[in-house]
């Protein structure tokens, strides 16, 4: 039986990216891609974007290891709103004002951001390396790497930045989000070869140096209202193009982030809110093996 069934769970939002969060620090076994999926699109499961499971901590001053599971099962080294919904968690149970957790992609250091509703996530530096992001092939200069979608001649989106922020993206800069059929092209740029473990892909506005528009079809998720780290690769790769500040507001379908990519470590500190809308208990027939 799943280490999930009768497991207790608090649905939330990080502006609108739809997330699951599942304290299994005691538990014996592990939470396993069909359980995600399970979770996810099974009839009477819990439909998110992203599962972020608590599991013990492995380090000292850690509070916990997060797998972090797309509802496809897949899993992500990063997940910016979902950390934002499990501190929240973790803050209004204990009464802490910062906290240290464990991804694949490393340490993340949290705090209290500067509003009661607000909270602050250290996600680590980005990576620009090709090997680093990954792609296929070499590139030197991630800064637009030569992939494009539709005719040849006359390219419907082309010469996107690459950035990991612990996870794939892509992201093309535009002049308006919403003219492009996302839901389309998000599949097919997803899985291009050209991204070995696959990408998430962002469509950027630059609307000036301080405001950023996106919008994100995500690897392993869909179309989702908002996706944290690729808020933070769009800050990122925008000012390494010099078209923005280091310190700017990321508006999302769901809301607004502000992130910043400190000068003394080139960390990259994203800022947010995140929504408890409720708990409950799995149950335990979401598991039932289908016979
Ligand atoms: N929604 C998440 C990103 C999940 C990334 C996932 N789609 C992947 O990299 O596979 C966020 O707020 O950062």
């Amino acid at each position: 039986m799943s280490a999930l069934a009768n497991h207790a769970f608090a649905k939330m939002n990080g502006i609108g990216n739809e997330i699951v969060v599942v304290d299994m620090r005691d538990a014996a076994s592990p939470v396993t891609p069909d359980d995600a999926r399970a979770v996810a699109s099974a009839e009477g499961g819990v439909p998110y974007d992203q599962l972020m499971v608590l599991q013990k901590p492995r380090l000292e001053g850690t509070e916990a290891f997060i797998r972090i599971y797309n509802n496809d099962g897949s899993e992500a080294g990063a997940c910016g709103n979902g950390m934002r919904c499990v501190v929240r968690r973790i803050f209004e149970k204990t009464g802490q004002t910062t906290a240290t957790f464990e991804t694949r992609a490393g340490l993340l250091n949290c705090w209290q951001g500067p509003a009661p509703d607000l909270y602050t996530v250290d996600m680590g530096r980005p990576k620009f390396g090709w090997q680093d992001i990954p792609l296929a092939e070499e590139f030197r200069d991630t800064r637009y790497i030569e992939l494009q979608i539709g005719p040849i001649d006359n390219p419907i989106l082309h010469s996107p930045s690459a950035v990991s922020m612990g996870n794939p993206h892509a992201i093309f800069w535009v002049d308006d989000v919403n003219a492009y059929d996302l839901g389309r092209f998000g599949p097919l740029l997803e899985n291009h070869p050209i991204f070995p473990e696959r990408a998430n892909i962002t469509l950027a506005h630059i609307v000036d140096r301080d405001h950023i528009t996106i919008r994100t079809w995500e690897r392993g998720a869909g179309l989702t209202k908002a996706c944290g780290s690729a808020a933070c690769a769009t800050a990122v790769a925008a000012a390494r193009l010099k078209r923005a500040n280091r310190n700017v507001e990321i508006t999302l379908p769901g809301g607004k982030l502000g992130i910043e990519w400190r000068e003394r470590d080139d960390h990259v500190l994203m800022t947010g809110t995140a929504t408890f809308e409720y708990e409950g208990t799995f149950d335990p027939a979401l598991f039932a093996p289908v016979t």
